[in-house]
């Protein structure tokens, strides 16, 4: 058995991890932030448009789709967590989503457009700081968005309609007006859709449709189905080998903790979550995970059998926060802050 304190250290190799660790960009143990920065990126968007075969379905101008994902890229920030790294690798997840048969058979390819762009869009100009700290601190979005909710979320549809207006950057240029706008609403829906506790609301009619199967005649199930696959999709990071859920962990609690520190010197108190000296991450973590990521898996691996492996990734991944809530525990160290998440 392994020392407690070993644990800290552990690393992929040590943990019996069921997925290998695959290299492979098509296997949804892939580790898109293996991929490397900077266009690199760009170059892996255009080949799952072409994949996927929206380029020739809807005639984009390869120009045209690279001015858009490098205006994209440019729309993201410079922040610990959702940068966009962030959105490629959710992108990337929703790829392999894309691409299974039940799903191409569910969705029509308006919405499998949709769902793609969207995840790569569902986070531009994020500013590393909640939707409860844009309201709590008045910033110009609540001031434009409060009285809606879903804030960031908002803001990261409006720009994305900005950039489609942009010089060459209107990929949808080739649609039909009626698609144009269909492919519109249903990223609006989307992206709104990866507010978390917009998503805890919908949670019963997503266990509903789980329990009577997906109807593919029922305009519900198709927008319950394009939020479930988002918020997979925005969560997939925890699905990887542990090492890598760790590391990705450390960087939202890096926004956590700075925008806990913005608040106290607002004179604000931060709730226990963004308090670098309240919070205990695995135990943040298990609730996290118990709460939300688990439950997401677990009604889109009843959809789609093929997910599988990845909700037992994710469950694996719970027991090693596990492990490691029960080691602090035992330390009685003062409240685990990042440094074992490195
Ligand atoms: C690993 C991991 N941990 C996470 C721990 C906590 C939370 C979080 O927002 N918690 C809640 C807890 C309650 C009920 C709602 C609204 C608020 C009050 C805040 C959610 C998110 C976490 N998260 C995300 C993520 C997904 C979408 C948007 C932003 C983020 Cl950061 N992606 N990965 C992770
Ligand atoms: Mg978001
Ligand atoms: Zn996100």
């Amino acid at each position: 058995s392994i020392a407690p304190e070993d644990i800290l250290r552990l690393t992929v190799r040590d943990i019996p991890a069921s997925t290998s660790y695959h290299p492979d960009f098509t296997q949804f143990s892939f580790v898109p932030r293996s991929i490397g920065a900077g266009d690199i990126y760009v170059e892996a968007c255009l080949s799952m448009f072409k994949e996927l075969g929206f380029i020739d379905r809807y005639r984009f101008r390869r120009r045209t789709l690279a001015r858009f994902l490098l205006m994209v890229q440019k729309g993201y920030r410079d922040v610990p967590y959702h940068n966009f790294s962030h959105a490629f690798a959710v992108g990337h997840f929703c790829f392999l989503l894309l691409r299974i048969p039940s799903v191409k058979a569910a969705l029509t390819d308006l919405e499998r457009l949709s769902l793609l762009v969207a995840c790569l869009c569902h986070d531009i100009d994020h500013r590393g700081t909640t939707n409860a700290f844009q309201l709590q601190s008045k910033t110009p979005l609540a001031q434009l968005y409060s009285s809606e909710g879903s804030v960031l979320e908002r803001h990261h549809f409006a720009q994305t309609v900005s950039i489609l207006t942009m010089e060459d950057c209107n990929i949808f240029e080739g649609l039909t007006r009626k698609e144009y706008q269909t492919v519109l609403d249903n990223i609006r829906e989307i992206i709104l859709a990866t507010d978390i506790a917009a998503h805890l609301r919908k949670v019963s009619r997503i266990k509903g449709m789980v329990n009577v199967g997906f109807d593919g005649t029922q305009q519900e199930h198709h927008y319950l189905l394009m939020c479930l696959l988002m918020t997979a999709s925005d969560l997939s990071d925890q699905s990887k080998d542990f090492n890598n859920s760790k590391a990705i962990a450390g960087n939202i609690y890096k926004e956590f903790f700075s925008q806990g520190d913005l608040e106290k010197q607002m004179g604000n108190r931060p709730i226990e979550m963004m308090d670098r000296e309240r919070a205990c991450v695995p135990k943040i973590q298990l609730e996290f995970m118990d709460t939300v990521a688990l439950p997401v898996f677990d009604y889109i691996s009843h959809l789609l059998p093929e997910l599988t492996s990845t909700y037992n990734s994710l469950q694996q991944n719970r027991q090693c926060w596990a492990i490691l809530d029960s080691i602090l525990q035992e330390e009685g160290t003062s409240p685990a802050g990042l440094d074992f998440l490195q």
